[in-house]
This record gives C-alpha cells, structure tokens and sequence, in this order.
C-alpha cells in the first residue's frame, strides 16, 4: 500500500470516529431541565386522555362531554338565571354516574333518529346547594328535603332536562325549567295538543330507557337504578 493510500484511510477513519463523539455528546448535553420538561410533556398528555378507554365502575361519577358531543347544555344553576337569582355553581360541569351516562347516551341517540336531542339544565348536584335551596324554597313537591332523604341530583342520578331540535331549535314544554305551579305537573291539560305531545315524547323515550318522571317537574327525571347509589361529597369543579 502506498504511503498516499494509507494516510487517506486513516483520516477518513479519523472523521467518523469524531462525528460518532459529537452525536454522543449531543445526548450527554440535554441539559437536566430539558429532561424533566420532556418527562412533564409526556405525563400531561397522559393526563389529557379521556377516561373512555379505562374501566369504570357503574358508580364512578363522569362527565357526559367526555362520552358524547351530541347533547346540548344549559348549566342554569352556574348561572343566575334560576330561581335562586344566583350563581351557586362555579362551573358548568354535567356530572353523573358511569350507568346513568349510558341509559342517557342512548336515550340521546333515540330522540336524535326523531330529530330532537336532549338538552341539560341540571345534573349531579352538590348536597350544600340543595341546603340553600331548601332554604329559599322548601316545597318538598319541587326542592327535595336534604334534611330527609334528599335529592337523587345529590347522588349523581338524576337529570333536569327538555329537548330541542338538532340545531338548537326551542321546543316549547308549555312552562320554563324550574316553574313550581301546577302547570308543570305531568297531569295538567290546559296546554296546546303539541306541547302536551313535546312533553310525551320526552317523558315516553326516558322511561324506556330506565328513567323515571316525578308527577310535579315535567322536567326531571331520576335513573331507576338510583337506590344503589348514596348521596356523594363529590366535588362539582376540580
Ligand atoms: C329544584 C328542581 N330543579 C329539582 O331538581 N327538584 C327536585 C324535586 C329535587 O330537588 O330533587
Ligand atoms: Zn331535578
């Protein structure tokens, strides 16, 4: 080999040998807070899954957003717009058992084939605020006592709701959520053929997916299966 060849194969072995180091070297800098802020980045998208691939048990409380887009909402209690003329929720959360948000999701899916979709004005309900509600309204026909049994809203099973159309239409149930009156018991008559038919076709589908109406609200309903379930310190905001 001539001494030309020779000096060319060592420097060709040289340069990669040092390209090799500079890689190394590359991995060996991350600095330590870049690590730490690549392992936070991976433990917050694991924190952003939603819960619909884990498994739940019936009882666990969920929020019905993580399960379907298809309802529409009306949080009225996070707003003032209620009959206690106050903000006593700090968010617009719709909580509820894991088995009451699938009886809901297919009741949902049902009025959607009728072109109508379930809209919420109330869902799981913290025990403190059906304590103020008493106080403002103790009417056991439209508040449940809490110093008694309580609401089924406080163990996360009950729903206050109506219908609207698929693009937000109003569907007219002849009196507003929460009208404590006469007029809004299931037995009054005094309304228009349609809004007594609206108020069936609600009442109709929620019963036959395992819900049960109260003879004084056309508007809440309590799951069937709600005596397994005890009233709940569940936080409404997190
Ligand atoms: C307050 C009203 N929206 C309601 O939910 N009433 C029932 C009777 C309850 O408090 O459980
Ligand atoms: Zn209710």
């Amino acid at each position: 080999m001539s001494s030309r060849i020779l000096i060319s194969i060592l420097t060709i072995l040289f340069a990669c040998s040092s390209k090799e180091k500079s890689v190394q070297q590359d991995v060996v800098e991350d600095s330590p807070i870049a690590v730490v802020d690549s392992i936070k980045t991976s433990i917050s998208e694991e924190k952003q899954e939603k819960p619909k691939s884990q498994i739940l048990a019936d009882t666990s409380f969920v929020n019905i957003k993580d399960y379907s887009s298809d309802f529409a909402f009306d949080m009225r209690y996070a707003t003032s717009n209620n009959f206690l003329d106050t903000v006593v929720y700090d968010c617009e959360n719709c909580l509820m058992r894991y088995a009451v948000a699938r009886a809901l999701i297919k009741a949902n899916d049902s009025l959607m084939q009728r072109g109508y979709r379930i809209k919420f004005f109330d869902c799981f309900r913290p025990v403190e605020v059906q304590f103020k509600m008493w106080e403002i309204y103790p009417d056991a026909r439209y508040v449940a006592n809490p110093n008694k049994s309580g609401s089924v809203h406080n163990k996360g099973a009950a729903l206050d709701i109506t219908i609207e159309g698929l693009n937000g239409e109003p569907v007219d149930m002849g009196t507003e959520f929460d009208h404590f009156g006469e007029e809004a018991h299931h037995a009054y008559t005094g309304f228009s053929e349609q809004v007594l038919n609206n108020r069936k076709i609600l009442k109709g589908i929620m019963e036959h997916f395992g819900f049960n109406s109260i003879r004084t609200e056309w508007w809440h309903y309590n799951f069937g299966g709600n005596s397994r379930y005890s009233i709940s310190d569940q936080p409404l905001c997190e």
